[in-house]
């Protein structure tokens, strides 16, 4: 058995004027991998590829090992997924959501449903509609947490929470991933979140893989360069990410910092933010 819960590989839809161009990256099993990537960079795109909610121009998905589309129903299963928007039709209470789970995933946990509910202050007999928006967010995870899934597929989920719940279900997804068998892909535009959660990272601009890197790999070699005009002019090409000039300085990323520091001893290095890292390919300039 393979040690990736996913695999994905030259993944390519072609919207005409927007390409996710041949896209891959794995999630190991055991890690919480984060998605990062401007507005529109491809982000639900990639997702609803893996998810077979859209069907992909190229490349291959496989998740436990096993191509989506031969063993759709067995894989959906397995899977945990949340939306930052609703799942579930709006006449429906909590109680009527979980009766109907329990047809539709072999194991599917009551009592565990019923335990999220109360831990998440739902009212189980309140109809969906009545809802406010972070409610129905936080009953989409009840959902996905009760059915013993082992990936979470979570796009854009925890936005519209409070700082309270979405720190309650950072420490839920770093739970759901002890036993090293149980796997997490999630996107989201608050990197913060990821910065304290994710394993790896990866990170798509404009439809592209910019790089998939393990977190750790990333702030302890990353850093943000500040030098004046001297040092930043003898820089060589190859060191350097990308840059941004500030009013009396340069403001440059670099790939290994330790190295900066010993080659470049006037200016400051210091480690790069995961944000600053994506500010830096998004908006800064290559020399
Ligand atoms: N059904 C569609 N038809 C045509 N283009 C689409 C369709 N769905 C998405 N796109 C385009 O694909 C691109 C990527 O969109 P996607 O929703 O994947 O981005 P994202 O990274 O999730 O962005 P955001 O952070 O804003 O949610 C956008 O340019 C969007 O216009």
């Amino acid at each position: 058995m393979s040690e990736n819960i996913l695999e994905v590989k030259g993944l390519t839809k072609d919207y005409g004027d927007f390409v996710l161009d041949k896209l891959t990256f794995t999630v190991p099993k055991g890690v919480i991998m984060g998605l990062i990537g401007e507005n529109g960079a491809g982000k639900s795109t990639t997702i609803n590829c893996i998810l077979n909610e859209i069907s992909k121009t190229d490349g291959n998905i496989e998740i436990f090992g096993k191509d989506y589309l031969s063993e759709e129903i067995e894989i959906k299963d397995k899977i945990g997924v949340v939306f930052d928007e609703n799942h579930f039709p709006d006449i429906f209470t909590p109680n009527e959501i979980g009766t109907y789970m329990s047809g539709i995933y072999s194991k599917w946990e009551r009592n565990t449903y019923v335990n999220y509910l109360s831990k998440f202050e739902l009212p189980a007999d309140k109809r969906v509609k009545d809802f406010s928006k972070g409610m129905k967010v936080k009953l989409a995870f009840a959902v996905a947490l009760s059915h013993k899934a082992e990936l979470l597929i979570l796009d854009e989920a925890t936005s519209g929470l409070d700082p309270i719940i979405r720190d309650d279900i950072l420490d839920i997804l770093i739970d759901f991933v002890q036993d090293e068998n149980h796997s997490v892909l999630v996107s989201s535009h608050i990197i913060s979140d990821l910065e304290k959660v994710a394993d790896y990272i990866t990170f798509i601009h404009k439809g592209k893989l910019v790089f998939t890197h393990s977190k750790d790999e990333l702030v302890d070699n990353y850093g943000v360069m500040s030098c004046g005009a001297m040092v930043f002019d003898n820089l060589d090409k190859s060191e350097i990410i990308a840059y941004r000039k500030e009013d009396y300085q340069y403001k440059v990323l670099v790939k290994d910092r330790h190295i900066a520091e010993k080659k470049y001893p006037k200016a400051i290095v210091v480690p790069a933010a995961i944000e600053e890292i994506m500010l830096f390919y998004v908006k800064g300039e290559m020399k």
